[in-house]
């Protein structure tokens, strides 16, 4: 029996939807008079400061409930994740520009306010699969990926250009990623990597996108690795080789249309529970769609899960 919703908003997230989102939710729980309090996040970590401090409260007829983006959801679960009750389910509604990790567990539902109903009848939470990286100073779990060279340099453009606004209240948040994407293609250069996993050490001189992914897509829906899957306790790895003009296009291509970009020569991928990465030249990071930085980054990855009040058909 669920007697309190706590919300975790930020209002912030994909351009005033969330903040809708919340309206929305809130009115219904008025309406059918259930106890809600809503904990607004003000700045970078809040929401990771607050489901940390309501994970310790150890509230049992209480559900929490994260409004925002996949960037909000990611410090959710490392809030969670850092309090005494790690196993602390989490319920999500989303409400950013990309909402990948929702398109990659395959939530079906779009309505919030059918969603929260689904989530209020839930008596289980799901197990879903997240990553966890490692490194010197550096202990994040992420519920998407977590990248490095091309498509972080893209989320770098993409924060920091004007058009993201605008783009985004047009609900063009995948346009925006995608105009930012060909000023990428000119401006990120080739970079030496070193993969370890099971036994084997792979070297790259040329590595050009670099994305250590827990279900298929990144940047608002681009299927980078169709094969990697939530629920499967492994993560993946896709190493794409710096190409240029035509082949780029042509590989982009089949990313967009089938897939099959996973087949090509340029292309290196493997499915597996712990891997580690090193790039030799400082690059751009990013994880589920936050700027990590420019850095020689040095991180092991493994894989964990956390459980969530999401209406889903599969379990981890
Ligand atoms: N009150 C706030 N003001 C400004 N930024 C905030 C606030 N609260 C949180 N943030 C920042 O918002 C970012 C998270 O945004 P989030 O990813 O949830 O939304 P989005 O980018 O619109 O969605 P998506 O990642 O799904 O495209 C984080 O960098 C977080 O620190």
């Amino acid at each position: 029996m669920t007697d309190k919703i706590e919300i975790i908003l930020n209002q912030h997230a994909g351009n005033g939807r969330s903040k809708n989102a919340c309206r929305t939710i809130t009115e219904f729980l008025d309406k059918i008079s259930l106890e809600y309090e809503v904990h607004l996040t003000k700045k970078d970590g809040d929401a990771i400061r607050i489901a940390r401090q309501l994970a310790d409260l150890k509230l049992l007829t209480s559900k929490i409930v994260v409004i925002g983006g996949d960037g909000t959801l990611n410090q959710a679960v490392n809030g969670i994740k850092s309090s005494h009750f790690p196993d602390t389910a989490l319920g999500y509604i989303p409400g950013g520009s990309g909402n990948d990790f929702c398109r990659g567990i395959k939530l079906k539902i779009k309505d919030p306010v059918i969603l929260m109903q689904a989530i209020l009848s839930m008596e289980q939470p799901r197990k879903i699969d997240v990553g966890y990286a490692t490194g010197e100073n550096f202990s994040h779990y992420f519920i998407n990926n977590i990248g490095i060279g091309f498509d972080a340099n893209t989320v770098y453009y993409t924060n920091h250009s004007k058009r993201k606004e605008f783009l985004n209240q047009m609900h063009l948040g995948t346009l925006s990623y995608f105009t930012n994407l060909l000023k990428v293609i000119k401006r990120q250069p080739a970079f030496g990597l070193k993969v370890t996993f099971k036994e084997h050490k792979k070297y790259f001189d040329s590595a050009y996108i670099v994305v250590a992914t827990n279900h298929p897509y990144f940047g608002g829906g681009f299927a980078i690795d169709p094969t990697a899957d939530p629920f499967n306790h492994h993560l993946n790895l896709v190493v794409v080789n710096k190409i240029t003009g035509l082949t780029f296009v042509k590989l982009f291509g089949r990313l967009l249309f089938n897939g099959s970009h996973l087949q090509d020569k340029n292309v290196w991928h493997i499915e597996t529970k712990k891997f580690t990465l090193m790039n030799q030249t400082k690059q751009q990071g990013q994880m589920d769609g936050e700027e990590l930085n420019q850095h020689k980054f040095a991180l092991t990855f493994h894989i964990s899960q956390q459980l969530f009040w999401l209406p889903i058909k599969k379990e981890a």
